[in-house]
């Protein structure tokens, strides 16, 4: 689906602007020492790396399912929208964890839909936020998160190592998303296993298999690829299995479906034999 094209002007930096603004305004509501304490307050968290090392290890795609009601690229996704319903229905398929978007203006997402699909399955979330502060990440814990997303190319090398290191002393997964080469070498100077490879250019929204078909095989033994973005259907699931990756993130395919379980299980069984 082709976004407006009045969106198609950096969608990102527009996006990061906003996300800037947003944390500014609400950390002054919130203060640091606060959402530390609520973080650390929140409790244990669900293993979503080794969620992920099972699934595969048990021969299915780790299928990261997406929660998301809208999105730039798409519009309006899915209505009505009941993020437990979907995460009960992600779980019955065999997920093996659950992506929930929380940005509000571009996304119509938030922390209560976060906190409405933990409560509801077993699965390990990640929080789908665009993270550029420390208050953001004491704040994804804070709201029941297991894992937060590092985009490369919205932070600088010391945002994304301070990110990580602020995470993984939560006790939260990181999963490092990148977009190409570039990006890729600096997600590699990270602590975290998980790369995650976006088909979507964030800046024009364009989405294309074939950036995963250049990245993942990249990508060292020791680490997890995670292709993001434009999966479909169980060819493109056997593609990307041949690229290298067993894990994957999709959302709007598996939205737009009536029946999400049988979408979402159709994919997580398409390993080629
Ligand atoms: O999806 C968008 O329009 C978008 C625009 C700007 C920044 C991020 C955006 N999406 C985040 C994602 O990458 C997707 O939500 C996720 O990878 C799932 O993609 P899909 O299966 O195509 O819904």
């Amino acid at each position: 689906m082709n976004a407006p094209t009045d969106l198609i002007s950096d969608t990102l930096a527009r996006i990061l602007a906003d996300k800037y603004a947003e944390v500014r305004e609400r950390s002054a509501e919130t203060p640091l020492a606060e959402m530390e304490r609520k973080a650390r307050d929140a409790g244990p968290t669900r293993d979503f790396t080794g969620a992920l090392c099972d699934a595969v290890a048990e021969g299915r795609v780790g299928l990261i399912a997406e929660i998301k009601r809208a999105s730039p690229s798409g519009g309006l996704i899915r209505d009505p929208f009941d993020p437990a319903e979907l995460a009960k229905a992600y779980e019955a398929a065999g997920a093996a964890c659950l992506s929930v978007l929380t940005d509000g203006p571009w996304f119509q997402g938030s922390a209560e839909d976060l906190a409405a699909a933990r409560a509801a399955c077993r699965l390990p979330v990640l929080r789908k936020d665009f993270m550029v502060d420390p208050w953001q990440v004491f704040e994804a814990r804070a709201m029941g998160a297991d894992c937060i997303l590092l985009i490369l190319a919205a932070l600088s090398d010391e945002q994304a190592h301070e990110l990580e290191d602020i995470a993984r002393s939560l006790d939260m997964s990181v999963l490092a998303e990148v977009h190409d080469r570039r990006e890729l070498d600096r997600a590699l100077g990270l602590e975290t296993r998980l790369i995650g490879v976006n088909n979507r250019n964030l800046k024009t929204l364009v989405t294309d298999l074939s950036v995963s078909d250049e990245l993942v095989p990249l990508i060292p033994a020791d680490r997890i690829p995670v292709s993001e973005s434009g999966i479909r259907t169980p060819e493109d699931v056997r593609r990307i299995c041949r690229d290298g990756a067993r894990c994957l993130l999709v959302g709007e395919h598996l939205l737009r479906q009536p029946d999400v379980t049988a979408a979402a299980s159709a994919l997580i069984h398409a390993i080629p034999g």
